[in-house]
């Protein structure tokens, strides 16, 4: 099973979501940047060093929400939220497709990940960070 960190960040009330592009794995479909947990790195240290790589952006870690395990036929993820206020930098893209800042009662909007909907479940039913 791989164990994938993902970021809930959080610009002011909006939430950053990104497209995977058309040559990634579940192409076009949306989802919270992060990516694969390294051998012996920390899951803290893990979601900084994606989110730096994937978007450019600093982000100050607040807390991990419930994870997800999804079996997708040819291969199977746990995919570990960590909600996250936005620290610094401007957002550039290194290998998505998009992105947009939503506010929560949009998230339901989009084509997801299938391994994110219940933590999109879960973010909408959270009262505060
Ligand atoms: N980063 C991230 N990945 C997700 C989410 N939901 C979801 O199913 N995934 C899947 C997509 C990928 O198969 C895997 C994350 O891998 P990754 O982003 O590090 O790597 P990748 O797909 O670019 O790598 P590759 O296997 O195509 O080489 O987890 C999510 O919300 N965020």
């Amino acid at each position: 099973m791989l164990n994938v960190i993902c970021a809930i960040i959080f610009f002011d009330e909006k939430i950053l979501v990104v497209q995977r592009s058309d040559k990634m794995k579940l192409p076009l479909k949306w989802e919270f940047p992060g990516g694969k947990l390294e051998d012996g790195e920390s899951e803290s240290d893990c979601i900084q060093r994606e989110i730096m790589e994937e978007i450019n952006i600093e982000i100050d870690v607040i807390r991990k929400i419930s994870n997800s395990i999804y079996d997708y036929g040819d291969f199977k993820i746990n995919l570990i939220p960590f909600i996250a206020r936005y620290a610094s930098g401007e957002i550039q893209l290194a290998e998505h497709n998009d992105y947009k800042l939503l506010s929560k009662s949009d998230l339901l909007n989009l084509d997801w990940a299938e391994a994110d909907l219940p933590i999109v479940a879960e973010l909408l039913k959270m009262e505060q960070l």
